[in-house]
C-alpha cells in the first residue's frame, strides 16, 4: 500500500519542465524525507502527490488507483491525502477559531455535531493544544501553536498519507520535535509521509529514507 507517482513531467511554464521523469514512492507506515537544492521543485512534487497540481504526464497512484487529479477523485481518495503547508496562516481563516479550523475535515465529512467536539478536543489534546487556546482565532496565537492546530485538522481528516512541505520550517525546535513526535506515532498506526525539508539533521532524525531531488535541466533553462 502506497503513494506513487512515476515518471513525472510537471512545471508552471509551458515547455519548461521543473520534474522530468521523476518518480516517489510513499509506502504506508514510513516516513520518505524529501530534499535536494532550492528551486529543485521539491514543492513541486509535494503538491503533485497532494493532487493540487496536475503533471503534464506521468501517474500518480493511491493504493493501487491510479488518480487523474483531485477535482476527479473520489472523497474516498481525496480524504485519504492531507496537506501541511510551511506557513500555517496562509492555510487557515483569520475568522475563525482554532477550533472551528481543527474541526473542518468533519463538517466536510459530514460527521454529527455530538461527535465532533470529542475528537477534536482528543487531537487538539494530542498535538499540545490547551482548551484556551481552541477559543482564540489565529492572530491570537504563535505560528507554532497555529501549526499544532493545522496538525490537529490534519489528524482527524485520519489520512493515509500526510505531504508535509517544510512545515517546521517556522516553528522553534521544542514544537518541531512535539510535533515530529506525534507525527512518528501516526506512522507506527499505518500513516505514510512524505517530509520535505532542507534541514538535514531533522530528515536523518524523523525519515526511514530521504530522497535528494537534483535540479533538472529543464528548470535551469531561462
Ligand atoms: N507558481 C509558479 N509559477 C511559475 N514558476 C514556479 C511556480 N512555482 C514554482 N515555480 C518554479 O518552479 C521551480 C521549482 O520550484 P519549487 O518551489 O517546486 O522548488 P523547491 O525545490 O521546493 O524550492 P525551495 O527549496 O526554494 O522551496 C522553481 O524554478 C520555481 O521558480
Amino acid at each position: 500500500m502506497s503513494l506513487t507517482a512515476e515518471h513525472l513531467r510537471a512545471g508552471h511554464r509551458p515547455d519548461i519542465p521543473v520534474l522530468d521523469d521523476v518518480g516517489i514512492e510513499i509506502p504506508r507506515g514510513r516516513t520518505i524525507g524529501l530534499t535536494g537544492p532550492s528551486g529543485a521543485g521539491k514543492t513541486t512534487l509535494a503538491r503533485v502527490c497532494a493532487l493540487l497540481h496536475r503533471p503534464w504526464s506521468g501517474r500518480v497512484s493511491v493504493d493501487g488507483a491510479v488518480v487523474s487529479g483531485r477535482a476527479e477523485a473520489p472523497p474516498e481518495t481525496r480524504r485519504a491525502i492531507a496537506m501541511l503547508f510551511q506557513s500555517p496562516r496562509q492555510s487557515t481563516s483569520p475568522r475563525l477559531t482554532l477550533e472551528r479550523i481543527v474541526t473542518e475535515p468533519l463538517l466536510i465529512a459530514r460527521v454529527p455535531r455530538r461527535q465532533r467536539s470529542d475528537v477534536v478536543h482528543a487531537a487538539a489534546a494530542r498535538v499540545g493544544l490547551t482548551a484556551d487556546l481552541l477559543t482564540r482565532r489565529p492572530h491570537q496565537v504563535s505560528d507554532g501553536q497555529l501549526q499544532r492546530a493545522c496538525l490537529a485538522r490534519a489528524l482527524v481528516q485520519r489520512p493515509r498519507y500526510l505531504i508535509c512541505d517544510e512545515m517546521t520550517a517556522m516553528l522553534d525546535p521544542a514544537t518541531t520535535a512535539a510535533v515530529v513526535a506525534v507525527l512518528r506515532e501516526e506512522t507506527r498506526t499505518g500513516l505514510g509521509v512524505l517530509a520535505v525539508s532542507h534541514d538535514h539533521a531533522l530528515l536523518r532524525a524523523w525519515a526511514d529514507d530521504v530522497v535528494e531531488l537534483p535540479v533538472n535541466a529543464g528548470a535551469r533553462t531561462p
